[in-house]
């Protein structure tokens, strides 16, 4: 589904602030892979993220995803098929537009161009969708009236609408209090099973990342230095992970934040 090969990501090439973000990276990401993606701050995760959606070039390597070398593609066509959520629930919808406006655009975005017009049958349709997050009744209302978790998962709703084949999910549900977050979570798992999408998921929370998804990986200074998937990675614990980083490393786990926070 996605392959990373030899990916280097420097900031500021040749300058004092010159930073090596991601240094040599190569995963293979398999179709129905739902990937966490854990590590301390700054070892380059979201500048993972950033290069897989061409939100930024790459400085050096190669990004196949579905078949298609999308290295050079630019991060608007990348996005028809490669669906983003980010810590900000302000991301992703417009506050100024209705819920159903919001609705169309996703959907057109899915259909890969075809115009679609909103008419009562299609306000049906949004509707029963929207049930499934308790908004069903307010399709008129500004985007801007909804709290962040509604918010956040109206943006989920709208990604899966926009048929992507896969998700990158950027701490989606820390800005939100812990039972938003949770319906938010219970949502983003419901609509991976049933779309069978491939999803990447960055959080700090390792007990999460241990119980989420079928593959773990740990980044450390903008390298890759731990992959587990399967048996191995249920049987780990927080603990296991810390002593594995260290053991790897040679340093001591820098986030208290993924320590402290137990699901
Ligand atoms: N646009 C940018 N310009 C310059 N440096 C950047 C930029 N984006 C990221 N960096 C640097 O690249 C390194 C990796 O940052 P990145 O944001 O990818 O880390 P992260 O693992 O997502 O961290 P966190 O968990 O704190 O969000 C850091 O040293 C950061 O300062």
């Amino acid at each position: 589904m996605l392959d990373l090969s030899n990916i280097t990501k420097v900031f500021y090439p040749g300058t004092v602030n010159e930073k090596m973000a991601l240094d040599n990276i190569n995963l293979h990401v398999n179709k129905g892979d739902v990937i966490c993606v854990v590590g301390s701050n700054g070892s380059g995760k979201s500048t993972l993220f950033n290069l897989i959606s061409g939100t930024y070039p790459v400085t050096n390597g190669k990004i196949i995803f579905d078949g298609t070398d999308v290295t050079a593609s630019p991060e608007y066509k990348r996005a028809m098929t490669i669906g983003r959520i980010f810590q900000d629930p302000t991301k992703g919808t417009a506050a100024n537009m209705s819920i159903e406006d919001n609705m169309i655009t996703a959907e057109t975005k899915g259909m890969k161009g075809l115009r679609i017009s909103l008419n009562n049958e299609k306000r049906e349709q949004f509707a029963s969708l929207l049930k499934l997050i308790g908004l069903q009744d307010r399709l008129k209302d500004n985007v801007g009236l909804l709290s962040g978790g509604q918010r956040q998962a109206l943006t989920l709703l709208m990604i899966v609408m926009s048929r992507p084949k896969m998700l990158l999910l950027d701490e989606h549900t820390a800005a939100l209090d812990p039972r938003n977050a949770q319906i938010v979570m219970d949502l983003t798992e419901r609509f991976i099973a049933e779309y069978k999408l491939t999803a990447l998921m960055v959080t700090h929370n390792m007990q999460f990342a241990i119980n989420f998804g079928n593959r773990l990986i740990m980044m450390d200074e903008g390298t890759i230095i731990l992959d587990v998937s399967g048996e191995e990675k249920s049987k780990l614990t927080v603990e296991e992970l810390v002593r594995l980083f260290k053991n790897l490393r040679n340093k001591t786990y820098a986030n208290d934040e993924a320590l402290l926070t137990k699901e």
